[in-house]
């Protein structure tokens, strides 16, 4: 397999001695490598966080026992949710003059992922200055050009004082139930602090990534030593913080399961403080330059007005294919990007037939991705762990990472790479050992970086049951998919709103776009009252419409995620006939969104 690789002459070109490269040969690598790691149980092979593994779930920042008297209260706006899309529809509300807001959350505090996820190194991989929602608002600039968990969380922090949202939040409850009420035209709800509360209307902001998952791994149950899930990191057993110094890790021998984003940003730590550090590896992450530097304070003071919100649309545009005469960010998501566009001039674009448009993507992805690869050859010295972690695939098969020192975390002599691809994954685990092909690694302690739920919001699972009008649930509404306008609200349920990618937008900066959902929802609610409308309910017809809208436009990605390796992106092997987001791309979404408003589609959705 030739990895030299050289921009094409001619953007046409296929000529393996022109490209550097032979696609053929690439394209059959993928597709072996893609087989080698399906498994027939696709999500199946999961284990959800219940009965048994319950202790993996709990929450390790807060007092057990915490109690507190149920609330019997009446608001206007209930958010579920305390994350990035809770406090930004909390925010926006309240710019838009409704003071009246109740939220709950199931965590001690607010963040979200953010609150959760305190694993050592954990970093933001957008860029924080539009990845953090917010700033000129609040007046911050972050410290760091991808700024340390602890820095964003004490950012959602601010949030939650600036715009007064501690007042009314509670903490450590999840809502039960949501039921509608015909004749009052308000939500009862329950939640498991057996609080009874009324409440006009409902924002749901439940996450997309919040439920920590395990794989069916047999024997999990029988490990005698010490095991956690990365966004339960336990601090007691490791020493140190989020910055590292896990000082009580070195007499310890660990096992880190999973090599994700979290994990590229943990095994650094690990491989520094353990004594001894397996890390088992099933498919290897695209691992590209980070580059993280402090804020220059002479930048930071010279943003004008308006800063956040052209950068944030800039990525946006050229993150999502579009163009954009400057790159403000100019970082590895969008110099990616761009390195399509450039075999794609924006004058041609519109002339080139989609098969060729896509040849060229396809050029593209491979000059990247052997950039990938050869970096691993630069800097891990073991030739077959530089091998295995080689990352074969097209560079969105996965959520791209970022760091500067993952690799050669495995040229240290206490560091081993185990490979389990070609047993499905760890096979077995004992009291005191991980088993992969017959071997056991004794172990002290097993550390699962294995993920989440995706797109599990409470509401699509039915774990948070919504009863609509004449009692029916989402889930029996939604049975023969979901049924929304713009992906906000649906007929039958009247008052309820949701944030989240369903017939509505997506991006990797996924804050932005909760951040226009945020705006929208505001608006709609603020026009509301002004209008004193009974309730916010869609038509069946405009339902149906955006359905059919959805469906028009939804981008095919069958035949690109069917060639992926497994993962959560593709469904683990079993790609989806068709996307559910809006398929123009968040961008246009937007824009709709802004005309709807203009234009008068408030009268569609305002009952008065
Ligand atoms: N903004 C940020 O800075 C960050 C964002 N994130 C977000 O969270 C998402 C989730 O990331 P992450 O927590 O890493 O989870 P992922 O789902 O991305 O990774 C899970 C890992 O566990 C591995 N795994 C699962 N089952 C087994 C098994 N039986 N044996 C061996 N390995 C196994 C997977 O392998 P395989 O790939 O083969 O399935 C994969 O490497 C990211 O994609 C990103 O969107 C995460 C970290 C930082």
């Amino acid at each position: 397999m030739p990895t030299s690789h050289h921009p094409p002459t001619s953007a046409t070109s296929m000529d393996p001695e022109e490209l550097g490269f032979d696609p053929d040969a690439l394209r059959a690598k993928y597709r072996a490598e893609r087989d080698r790691r399906i498994r027939p149980d696709g999500k199946k092979q999961y284990r959800r966080i219940a009965g048994d593994l319950d202790s993996y779930a709990q929450d390790p920042y807060v007092e057990p026992e915490f109690t507190r008297e149920p609330l019997h209260d009446r608001v206007e706006v209930l958010v579920i949710g305390g994350g990035f899309g809770g406090l930004l529809a909390g925010a926006r509300l309240r710019q838009a003059g409704v003071r009246d807001i109740r939220m709950i959350e199931q965590g001690g505090d607010f963040g979200g992922t953010w609150y959760w996820n305190r694993y050592p190194g954990v970093q933001c991989d957008i860029e924080s200055y539009v990845y953090l929602p917010l700033l000129e608002e609040i007046g911050y600039v972050p410290r760091w050009r991808y700024a340390p968990g602890e820095e964003i969380r004490q950012h959602a922090r601010a949030i939650g004082r600036h715009f007064d949202l501690y007042r009314d939040v509670c903490f450590q409850t999840q809502v039960t139930e949501l039921r509608w009420d015909d004749t009052e035209l308000e939500w009862a709800v329950h939640t498991d602090r057996d609080d009874r509360i009324r409440a006009r209307h409902v924002v749901i902001s439940s996450g997309t990534l919040s439920r920590a998952k395990l794989p069916g791994i047999p024997g999990i149950e029988t490990f005698k030593g010490h095991t956690f899930h990365t966004s339960r990191w336990d601090y007691d057993y490791t020493g140190g913080d989020a910055g590292g110094g896990l000082h009580r890790l070195a007499d310890k021998r660990v096992a880190l399961i999973g090599t994700g984003a979290t994990a590229i940003q943990v095994v650094p730590h690990l491989g520094r403080d353990a004594e001894r550090l397996y890390v088992f590896q099933r498919t290897p992450s695209s691992v590209d330059v980070r580059g993280n530097r402090p804020t220059d304070p002479g930048w930071a003071a010279s943003l004008a007005p308006g800063w956040q919100r052209r950068r944030r649309d800039n990525f946006l545009t050229i993150v999502t294919g579009g163009q954009a005469d400057e790159d403000l960010v100019n970082d590895g998501w969008t110099s990616t990007a761009r390195l399509q566009q450039k075999l794609i001039p924006s004058d041609s674009y519109a002339d080139l037939p989609p098969q060729e448009r896509e040849r060229l993507y396809e050029i593209a992805d491979f000059q990247k991705m052997n950039g990938i690869r050869d970096r691993v050859d630069s800097t891990v010295g073991d030739t077959a762990t530089a091998e295995a972690l080689k990352p074969w695939y097209r560079y969105m098969c996965k959520r791209p990472t970022f760091s500067d020192t993952y690799l050669d975390t495995f040229n240290r002599p206490n560091v081993t790479l185990v490979d389990t691809a070609d047993h499905g994954g760890v096979e077995r685990i004992t009291e005191n050992a991980v088993v992969v092909g017959g071997v056991e690694y004794e172990v002290d302690c097993v550390i699962f970086a294995t993920g989440f739920e995706v797109g599990v919001s409470g509401v699509t699972s039915g774990f948070l049951p919504v009863h609509g009008r004449g009692g029916v649930t989402l889930t029996e509404a939604w049975r023969d998919g979901p049924k929304t306008l713009h992906g906000f609200y649906s007929h039958g349920f009247p008052n309820l709103f949701q944030l989240g990618p369903l017939q509505n937008a997506s991006s990797v900066n996924y804050v932005h776009i909760l951040d226009e959902q945020a705006i929208h929802v505001a608006e709609v609610l603020a026009e509301a009252r002004r209008r004193r409308a009974r309730y916010v309910e869609p038509t069946v017809e405009a339902e149906a419409a955006w359905r059919a809208t959805i469906r028009e436009k939804a981008a095919d990605l069958y035949d690109f995620q069917a060639e992926c390796t497994p993962g959560y992106y593709n469904n683990e092997g079993m790609p989806r006939e068709r996307s559910e987001s809006f398929g123009d791309g968040p961008i246009a979404f937007h824009e709709l969104l802004r005309r709807w408003r203009a234009d008068g589609g408030m009268d569609d959705v305002l009952v008065v």
